[in-house]
């Protein structure tokens, strides 16, 4: 198979969708492997580092999109990417498609066949690749919600640890999966004190126990989040519900009972955020004020430190773009359901019931897209 990949172009995205070792993965296996020049040079891979693992280096996207068999990326394909895709091809990136009704309409409209990393599944129920994004990007949720709860951000000048004497900060993660954990442990790590909440009781159980009394579990409805308002100084939202559109747990109405300078962090906002108040920002201007309580709603956190994300993220990808080289998509995803659940266009389709809900989009049954 013919497998290329294009440099992202988002706005400050410098992870790169194949490492230089995935590359070598693919020539190895017997595929031909193309590469945007200086696609891996915010990640800190050159060139040379693909020529030697036997990828070759193409001067445009332009060429990948006319020529590639699979297009493997890290990032939702932007306008003009999407301009280029076609039926008969392959796109493996992150999608995001439940809170974005243009870029769902221009895949359909290309006919492509959108595998979504992030709604593949693994046998406990959990989200291969999402979970090492997520892994990043709560790690570093507590780290920009203390930057921007210092003063001269905004921010109600609230130390994340205290110091003797005086309180640290009071912050409340809500949903306790991948994000959530990674993101009580570096709050907790920062010594904050520190509220989950989730629905999961499971998940709060493991929480509890892992944890070991460092931080409080609370059961997720309306009146827990309200009652933490008043006095949290940061809050991270952390949901999600696979595939679909984020639940909003905090209305504009409510801000007024946070404390001024008070920081939300909505790492949902992928998924198009939890707080009413969530608009997605960038890296280059990534947070704003509403009603006195800031916001950081950056949509690809892990894109802040690209070396780490790509290679996390290459790892868990890998055997699963092999999949698809090796097999094609059908077999593959015929193979292996967990890589069909991934499965979100095919040939002018949607093929996932929970972005189909939330865009009033009918939906093809992904094993009947398998026989189209
Ligand atoms: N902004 C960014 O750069 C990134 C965003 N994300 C996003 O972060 C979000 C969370 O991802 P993961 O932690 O991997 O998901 P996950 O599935 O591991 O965890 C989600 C948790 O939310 C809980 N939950 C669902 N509804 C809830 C509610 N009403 N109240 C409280 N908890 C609730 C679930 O029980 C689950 O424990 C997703 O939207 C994901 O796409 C992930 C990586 C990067
Ligand atoms: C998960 C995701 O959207 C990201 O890593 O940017
Ligand atoms: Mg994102």
């Amino acid at each position: 198979m013919l497998i290329g990949c294009p440099r992202e172009i988002k706005p400050q995205e410098f992870r790169v969708g194949l490492t230089p070792n995935a590359a070598r993965e693919a020539v190895s296996a017997g595929h031909k492997v193309i590469v945007e020049t200086a696609a891996g040079e915010g990640a800190g891979f050159t060139d040379d580092d693909y020529t030697a693992a036997g990828a070759q280096i193409v001067d445009s996207a332009a060429e990948i999109f006319a020529t590639a068999e699979m297009v493997v990326k890290v990032k939702e394909p932007q306008a003009t990417e999407r301009k280029q895709l076609r039926e008969g091809q392959v796109l493996f990136t992150y999608l995001h498609l439940a809170p974005d009704p243009d870029q769902t309409r221009d895949l359909l409209e290309s006919g492509v066949t959108a595998i979504a990393y992030e709604t593949v599944t693994d046998r406990t129920g959990g989200l291969p690749l999402l979970a090492p994004m997520s892994e990043v990007a709560g790690r570093l949720a507590p780290q920009m919600g203390a930057w921007t709860l210092q003063k001269a951000n905004g921010g109600r000048g609230v130390l994340m640890g205290g110091v003797p004497g005086v309180r640290p900060a009071n912050v409340v993660i809500v949903g306790g999966g991948v994000v959530g954990t990674a993101a009580a442990r570096v709050a907790v790590g920062m010594g904050a004190n520190v509220t989950v909440l989730d629905r999961s009781i499971a998940r709060m159980s493991y929480l509890d126990d892992i944890f070991m009394g460092r931080l409080t579990t609370q059961f997720s409805d309306a009146a827990a989040v309200e009652g933490l308002l008043e006095r949290a100084d940061m809050i991270v939202g952390a949901v999600l519900i696979p595939g679909a559109a984020a639940p909003k747990l905090i209305t504009r109405a409510q801000l007024g009972q946070m404390a001024p300078g008070a920081v939300l962090v909505d790492v949902a906002i992928d998924q198009g955020g939890c707080f009413e108040t969530s608009r997605a920002t960038t890296h280059q201007d990534p947070i704003y004020e509403v009603d006195g309580v800031m916001h950081y709603c950056v949509a690809n956190m892990p894109g802040a430190v690209p070396r780490s994300s790509t290679i996390a993220l290459g790892n868990a990808t890998m055997p699963f773009m092999l999949a698809l080289a090796n097999k094609g998509w059908r077999q593959a995803c015929e193979d292996d359901p967990h890589l069909l659940d991934g499965l979100n266009t095919h040939a002018g389709h949607l093929t996932y019931y929970a972005v189909g809900k939330a865009l009033g989009i009918d939906v093809l049954s992904p094993t009947k897209a398998l026989k189209t």
